[in-house]
């Protein structure tokens, strides 16, 4: 395991931002940290590359506990903070280069030159950050982040803010990372596609209580073995609606008719459809999603606060 929290508690005052979550991230894997505005991704972040302590727990990266071996915890860990803000005079090289020389690199000049090439961002290289657009930052802050080729990367909300053009370049980025590199990449995010797109093991925070962790893939089964199957009607999409009644329960949107059954029961489904030919002009079956995983974590917490989802 790259990274394990034990029964991690932390408090502010009275306010309980961490309530004990425990679970492990195995390395190499990207993970996603999930949970609504204040659950205590943050926290948990801080902690975990020792920018603040726990009250009571223990966290360890690569074996060494963060409490005792801080320094080398922060040499193993890149972390790009939810908000990072850069000298707006300085340029994205310069900014690199502090980054690099605080760090001690050796090879300073080659690393930055790759790294702004990872993240797309050579030909602004030498322009100051206050002309930036938020995405760039957020990319000159991952790319000071892989200077050092750091083995943990933890990156708080990268895509927070970003438009839908900068958040897709992110993703790609992020992917690229997980594919060519070892490294282990936490990521936190209060959104679902984004999580269960990017990583392959999730932990599901709520009032900073864990509420359920594991692959993406077994938390998908865990919420049901359902799945629904898309229709989209041809021209009678009356007479396709009275076919279907019956066979699982029926949603309908302005484009489909959807039909949510049981899996054992979604062969039989599929091959009714394809007696009705005339009438569907196309389906899908579609699994159900991480979004469910959530939902069923945090109704369990509503159901009943004592038992741990
Ligand atoms: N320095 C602090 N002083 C007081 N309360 C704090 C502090 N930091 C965090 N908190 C509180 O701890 C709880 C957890 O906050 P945290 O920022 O970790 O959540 P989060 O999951 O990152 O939320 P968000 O998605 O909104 O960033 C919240 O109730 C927050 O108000």
């Amino acid at each position: 395991m790259q990274i394990t929290i034990t029964d991690v508690h932390k408090r502010y005052g009275d306010v309980v931002a961490l309530d004990g979550p425990s679970f492990e991230v195995p390395s190499g894997s990207t993970f996603g940290v999930l949970g609504t505005n204040g659950a205590g991704k943050t926290t948990l972040f801080k902690l975990l590359v020792g920018h603040d302590s726990p009250d009571a727990g223990r966290i360890e990266v690569g074996g060494l506990d963060v409490e005792t071996a801080g320094h080398r915890v922060r040499e193993r860990v890149g972390f790009l903070p939810e908000h990072s803000g850069f000298p707006p005079s300085m340029t994205g090289r310069e900014v690199l280069d502090v980054h690099a020389r605080i760090r001690g690199l050796a090879d300073r000049r080659e690393r930055i030159a790759e790294c702004l090439d990872v993240v797309g961002l050579p030909d602004a290289a030498d322009r100051a950050v206050s002309g930036y657009s938020n995405g760039m930052a957020r990319r000159l802050g991952l790319a000071s982040v892989l200077l050092s080729r750091p083995p943990v990367l933890v990156l708080d909300e990268p895509t927070a803010g970003l438009d839908p053009r900068g958040v897709a370049a992110f993703h790609r980025l992020i992917e690229r990372i997980g594919r060519e590199t070892d490294a282990t990449v936490v990521i936190s995010s209060h959104v679902l596609s984004e999580i269960e797109r990017l990583c392959d093991e999730v932990a599901i925070l709520q009032d900073g209580r864990l509420r359920n962790n594991g692959p993406i893939d077994d938390l998908r089964r865990a919420v049901g073995d359902r799945v629904t199957v898309v229709c989209r009607p041809a021209d009678d999409r009356a007479a396709l609606l009275e076919a279907v009644q019956g066979w699982g329960d029926v949603t309908e949107t302005s484009e489909t008719i959807e039909l949510t059954c049981d899996r054992g029961d979604a062969f039989d489904l599929v091959a009714a459809l394809g007696d009705q030919r005339a009438l569907v002009d196309g389906f899908e079956v579609r699994e159900p999603g991480l979004e469910a995983a959530f939902h069923d974590a945090l109704e369990a917490e509503n159901d009943d606060p004592e038992v741990s989802a």
